[in-house]
């Protein structure tokens, strides 16, 4: 960690990393080359190579690939697959006794679901079934390989599923990841994704390896508990079959990950038609009620006589043909089929679904009807049902097909009563279903969506247009406008290649060459950067109206409403805006003793609680992820200021929109090319999809607050203020301003306020935890003060932090080192301006480098090196004029208006933290300083373990 440029190993948001750095010579150059050397053997081909019919191809775009995830055909396959199929045979339906065995598994989980979704629709709430699907689904295949399944409320397991969904999104056919290779070579958004894939599949691996080792350790040939003792038994204990121990954890990730992804997939499906057609769901309902009665459960036995159910699964499978197209096959010999010949080593991507929809096939296949499977005697037609393709045929037919088909049945049938609440979510969404291919608004996988369809002429198209009018507009300012000092821009991406991985860092290191005060260019945007304290200094606070405005970048829209204060610009109606939530949180924190102390009982309760959940995380010895609790104990503060409520830390649905809000930094971070490149959003491209998911999350986000603001509006009461939402909605809603704020404001200063105290102030408890347990020599010290100041039988409290010297001094420098909010959100100037002697126009976009600031060996000794002591001087008293030099909140007319109880919180949290609990390093992890780039640094994920320290205080 000495050397802070190369040890900081920043994973930059996902748009930065991958399109910044030194890649564009490489991204060029290999373009070119590829380019010519696709368009010389294409036209070569065209001459020599007799073509198959089929579209035109591209040069580029149609390369040979191969599936990278997959095994080839083989005698060793062949065995492999033999042993999979034979294992998941006999824990099914290899007899009377293990299929009842089997169902019991499915039935549990199909009452657990009920018991879930009944509690989820309380109070006539609607809910996303895709979490608990998800589990269900997992758990019936871990129970019958490791003989055990998880609660609904186990995060790390839901974590882990919920990558593991994403697993199809790389390998289904026509992924760019396996056709394109040569996209790996250089960094690009394709290759980001194929990054994540890599990382899902080393996670979900590393899961399952796990319980194979625990079951090798554990193994007793007399015994065969479940199936990976099965593969375990045949692989490492049978017969000689050449295949090596890594077999049996092969197999244990092929079975658990084919059958979750597909089953859940089913499953959703499958709720998705009942409730978008009633009507048949009450029909299915009544087959049931008939055939079943209201006293016993569906069995697998009823399944003969229900068969309209039977007839509504395969019209979903049918319908929705969820696999579409089945895992891409590879010829073993050249062959022809249909009269074409087809070489031995071509590619095969099989269509399930135009033999779902082939309208020879099936009458009006667009249409949904599960009774075209039921003759006039309403007799199944098995010629017919046996002609859904969803399996797939032949020597790589799905072998899971019967645990699949036992599944949805069970799950369907048992949940009968709460399809009557789920009934009610009304699926808007879908509503336009009745025409496939225009209608099936089917979101594509992050890759196939931004890429396929007829774009590459328009990518193409727009790529060579743009380059011809930047490059003419370049060379014209040239020679006619006069730069200010900078980095020569290349025409149409700038300076984007160059950002690097950690764009504060680069900014800080062009600095040195071409002054404080210079001007870059990203796409189409002059951008000037601010360096180093006495510059910004000068703009913020002596130039304070002029840099007090925001671009008005696309992604700044989608904030709050399109009312945020944070990504407002400068205007009269907007400083009245920032006053009222100032005042507001002033009013609910600091404003009196009284308020003080409700938030510091707020944070001291947050504080406490996540003592307790540390050490359920660590009991046995265990190391634990801090990352989700920490997030929900800073949202619960503000939450509780805001809406006089806090989230239990199992609060799944809360902890889920939590971890998509984190997600928010990733695109407003200074830098973002959805912001400085918006021609991106004019065709499909990898840039565009992260900006809908970006809009997509802040919608997400906002219909959460304001959910939560009617709910206030309605039980308003102008006598009795519960909490700052009521006070916004009286200084907002209910006054008479002629200001033009409207409701729409209101909703917008609750989400400012919820939304940037979250991720920040999370942020910084990360940080706070990590180093503490990177040098525990500081932590012991810190310890030994607050033991000496506050004693063993009470709680730190506000009252004690003059007295807590080195912990202030730890909070200071670890915010000074880390400057996990590294650029302030991005300024705009509201006129000409000049800054250390460099002329800014009007509307100029700015980016501020809080990180030169906190970094200026001028200003600080050794400022790579964490030194909490630098704050001190010799008599061990905080150095204010040090302290008060680190900026992390900005300062001027923008200076962030949540300061003080971030302070509060932070020092709070740790001297709680510290006084409770000892926390460690994992003796297997090596901690870095590396993290993620966006709006803020955040550490990558880490793991630590909390010992208690005496006795737990209650803070009565
Ligand atoms: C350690 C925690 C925090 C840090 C490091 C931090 C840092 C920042 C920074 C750097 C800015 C941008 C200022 C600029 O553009 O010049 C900002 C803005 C803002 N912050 Fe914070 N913040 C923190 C916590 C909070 C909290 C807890 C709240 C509210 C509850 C909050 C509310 C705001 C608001 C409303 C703005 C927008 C100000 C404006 O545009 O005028 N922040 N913060």
């Amino acid at each position: 960690m000495t050397l802070w440029d190369t040890e900081f190993g920043v994973k930059g948001s996902s748009i930065i990393r991958e399109w910044s750095g030194q890649v564009q010579p490489a991204l060029v150059a290999s373009f070119i080359f590829l380019f010519c050397l696709e368009a010389c053997l294409w036209v070569r081909n065209l001459r020599h190579k007799k073509r198959l019919p089929g579209p035109f191809p591209w040069p580029v775009m149609i390369s040979g690939g191969k599936s990278m995830a997959f095994t080839s055909y083989s005698t060793q396959w062949k065995m492999h697959r033999r042993i999979a199929q034979s294992t998941l045979r006999a824990f099914s339906s290899a007899n009377s006794q293990t299929k009842k065995a089997f169902e019991q598994h499915i039935v549990g989980e199909a009452l657990d679901l009920v018991q879930i979704f009944l509690r989820l629709s309380g109070d006539g709430r609607y809910f996303n079934p895709s979490h608990e699907l998800t589990v269900a689904a997992a758990n019936v295949i871990c129970a019958l390989c490791f003989g055990k399944r998880y609660g609904h409320d186990d995060i790390e397991f839901k974590t882990l599923l919920s990558k593991v969904n994403k697993f199809g999104e790389t390998v289904g056919a026509g992924s760019l990841v396996d056709v394109m290779p040569w996209l790996q070579s250089f960094p690009n958004p394709v290759r980001s994704i194929y990054k994540n894939f890599k990382e899902l599949n080393e996670e979900f691996f590393a899961f399952v390896k796990d319980k194979v080792i625990q079951h090798r350790e554990t193994y007793n040939p007399e015994v065969t508990r479940d199936m990976s003792d099965a593969i375990i038994s045949v692989i490492e204990h049978g017969k000689e079959n050449g295949l090596s121990k890594d077999f049996v954890e092969g197999t244990v990730t092929d079975l658990i990950g084919a059958g979750q992804d597909t089953v859940s997939t089913f499953l959703q499906w499958i709720l998705l038609l009942l409730v978008k057609y009633p009507h048949i769901q009450t029909k299915i309902q009544e087959q049931i009620d008939k055939v079943v009665g209201r006293d016993r459960l569906p069995s697998v036995e009823d399944k003969s006589s229900l068969v309209y159910l039977d007839a509504f699964i395969y019209e979903t499978m049918r319908f929705t043909s969820f696999v579409p197209v089945t895992i891409p096959h590879s010829t073993t010999s050249d062959v022809t089929i249909d009269g074409v010949h087809i070489p031995r080593d071509t590619v095969v991507f099989i269509n399930q679904w135009s033999v779902n929809h082939d309208p020879q096939k099936w009458k009006d296949p667009h249409i949904f009807n599960p009774s075209r499977f039921l003759d006039e005697n309403g007799v199944l037609d098995k010629d017919l049902t046996s002609s859904v393709m969803i399996f797939s045929i032949g020597k790589r037919r799905c072998i899971g097909d019967q645990i699949a088909k036992y599944l949805r049945q069970d799950t369907t049938t048992s949940q009968r009563s709460s399809l009557a609440y789920i009934n009610k979510c009304t699926c808007e969404k879908t509503s336009t279903m009745a025409l496939w291919d225009t209608e099936f608004g089917v979101k594509g996988s992050s890759i196939i969506r931004e890429w396929s369809g007829q774009v590459q002429p328009a990518l193409v198209a727009t790529l060579i247009f743009l380059f011809c009018l930047e490059a003419c507009l370049w060379v014209r300012n040239l020679r006619h406008k006069r730069r200010l000092p900078g980095p020569f821009p290349w025409p149409v991406v700038g300076n984007a290649m160059q950002l690097g991985q950690m764009p504060h860092i680069t900014f800080f290191n062009m600095a040195k060459k071409y002054g404080n005060v210079y001007q870059i260019r990203l796409g189409c945007n002059d951008i000037v950067v601010l360096n180093g304290d006495t510059a910004i200094h000068q703009a913020l606070i002596q130039h304070s109206t002029e840099f007090a405005g925001r671009p008005n970048f696309i992604s700044f829209q989608a904030v709050s409403g399109g009312k945020s204060i944070s990504f407002g610009n400068y205007s009269t109606q907007w400083k009245l805006h920032r006053r009222i939530a100032q005042s507001t949180l002033r009013a609910f924190s600091s404003a009196n003793s009284q308020t003080k102390k409700a938030f510091e009982q707020h944070i001291v309760g947050e504080a406490l609680d996540l003592v307790q959940v540390f050490l359920r995380l660590s009991a046995d010895g265990r190391y634990f992820n801090p990352s989700h609790e920490l997030t929900v104990a800073a949202a619960n503060v503000i939450c509780a200021l805001c809406f006089g409520k806090r989230y239990g830390h199992d609060d799944i649905e809360f902890k889920t929109l939590l971890s998509r809000v984190e997600k928010f930094g990733e695109t407003v971070g200074a830098g973002s090319l959805v912001d400085v490149m918006p021609w991106l959003q004019s065709f499909p491209n990898p840039v565009r999809s992260i900006y809908r998911n970006f809009k997509e999350l802040n919608k997400e986000y906002f219909a959460f607050i304001k959910d939560n603001v009617i709910q206030h509006r309605e039980t308003y009461n102008p006598e009795v203020t519960r909490d700052m939402s009521d006070a916004i909605i009286r200084v907002i809603d209910k006054a008479d301003n002629a200001t033009g704020l409207t409701k729409a404001h209101t909703e917008g200063t609750v989400a400012d306020l919820i939304g940037a105290g979250l991720d920040t102030v999370s942020t910084a408890l990360h940080w706070m935890l990590l180093l503490l347990v990177k040098y525990p020599h500081i932590q012991t010290k810190l310890q030994e003060q607050i033991d000496k100041v506050v004693g063993r039988d009470r709680l730190p409290s506000t009252e004690d932090k003059s007295s807590l010297a080195y912990l202030d001094a730890f909070i200071y420098e670890t915010m000074r080192f880390t400057t996990f909010v590294p650029f302030t959100i991005p300024h705009s100037t509201t006129s000409d301006v000049t800054i250390d002697g460099v002329h800014i126009p009007r509307d100029t976009v700015v980016f501020i480098n809080q990180w030169s600031v906190n970094h200026d060996p001028q200003k600080w000794k050794d400022p790579h090196v964490f030194n909490p002591s630098r704050f001190l001087n010799e008599n061990g008293i905080l150095d204010k004029d040090l302290t008060s030099s680190v900026m992390i909140f900005s300062m001027g007319k923008r200076r962030c208006i949540g300061d003080q109880i971030a302070k509060a919180e932070i020092f709070l949290y740790s001297a709680i933290l510290l006084h409770q609990c000892s926390f460690e390093n994992s003796p297997t992890q090596d901690l870095t300083m590396d993290c993620s780039y966006g709006l803020t640094l955040r550490p990558l994920s880490f793991t630590i373990s909390a010992k208690l320290r005496g006795k737990i205080l209650n803070g009565a």
